[in-house]
């Protein structure tokens, strides 16, 4: 994860449309210490699965579950009744009704109408095509290296979210969320290290859920905690941008403007820790803090947020 820390502070120092107000010479400090001294060293704790939405059974099931959930974690916005609830409560319920629905065997034979029927979803999911060829290729790649199960994927890491987040984007190409910027190859991961994130939570930091280097993976950039960032005064805007999003506007994915919303949301979730870490000695996780940024941004429907058509968040 040092390549996804790295890129996006290169992103936030020769960026654009986006500024992270902390040692940006281009902007004063105010949001972010403002933010800091607000939560006075520790984050409002999240539970993962608050909603209980999530399958779970302490197993490699749940291991399972939690890839195909990921490799499906990502554009909700197009249809404004869909969320991510409804792909986690979906794909729970169609475990429980058939605990070999997600077989490797069965996950390379979806078809859309079928996802959808899956899912209790009444008309076609955004991005559906891709949707189903990505379920088509962890099913493929999960039967040709892994035994067909994501708990041997898991389990060949060693204990180390850095390995899997390596292992899932060198195996699924689904995963291999990165862009050229300005010249320079920016890697973002949002969906492998959610996985990580998921297992770890999920499994409460035991088992499957075991890291020993949990603090080495990033916020997850999406397009709810970068509106979130720019409501609390951590990003700021171009005009120009901020018209764009008002407007509703579609971003296109790789542009400038799409790779500075997330990278500066990287960046500044990691200025948030070292600032909070100078001001309190405490040193708290990028995952907490996203947990805790995104659960703020999804109880806040009037919130908006950027729209990018991508498969990666
Ligand atoms: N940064 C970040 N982005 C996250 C999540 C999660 C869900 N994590 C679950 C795991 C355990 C917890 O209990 C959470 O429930 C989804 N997303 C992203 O949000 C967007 C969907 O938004 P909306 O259309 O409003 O549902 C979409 O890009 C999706 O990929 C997160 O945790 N962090």
């Amino acid at each position: 994860m040092d390549d996804v820390r790295e890129t996006s502070a290169w992103v936030a120092t020769h960026s654009s449309h986006v500024l992270v107000d902390s040692s940006d010479s281009r902007v004063n400090n105010a949001g972010i210490e403002k933010v800091v001294e607000n939560i006075q060293g520790s984050i409002p704790k999240v539970e993962w699965d608050y909603e209980g939405i999530h399958y779970f059974d302490n197993g490699p099931l749940s291991v399972q579950y939690l890839f195909v959930l990921d490799a499906l974690n990502f554009c909700f916005w197009p249809d404004k009744d869909l969320n991510y609830d409804h792909l986690a409560s979906g794909l729970k319920a169609a475990l429980q009704n058939d605990k070999s629905a997600f077989d490797a065997d069965r996950l390379q034979k979806y078809t859309g109408p079928e996802l959808r029927e899956l899912l209790k979803w009444p008309r076609p999911l955004p991005l559906e095509d891709e949707r189903v060829r990505l379920l088509h290729e962890v099913g493929f790649e999960l039967e040709r290296n892994f035994g067909g199960k994501a708990s041997n994927l898991v389990e060949s890491c060693g204990k180390s979210a850095a390995k899997l987040v390596a292992l899932v984007t060198r195996h699924f190409a689904g995963f291999r969320d990165h862009s050229v910027y300005k010249g320079h190859q920016v890697f973002l991961y949002k969906r492998a290290q959610i996985f990580v994130a998921d297992l770890w939570g999920a499994f409460k930091g035991q088992g499957y859920g075991e890291f020993y280097d949990i603090g080495s993976i990033t916020m997850f950039a999406d397009y709810v905690v970068p509106a979130v960032l720019e409501q609390l005064g951590v990003l700021k805007y171009s005009s120009r941008l901020a018209n764009i999003i008002e407007t509703n506007n579609e971003i296109s994915s790789g542009s400038e403007e799409e790779v500075e919303l997330r990278a500066c949301s990287v960046y500044a979730v990691e200025k948030m820790k070292e600032l909070i870490r100078i001001k309190s000695g405490k040193q708290v996780l990028s995952v907490e803090l996203d947990l805790w940024l995104w659960s703020v941004g999804v109880q806040c429907p009037a919130l908006q947020h950027h729209r990018t058509l991508s498969i990666y968040y």
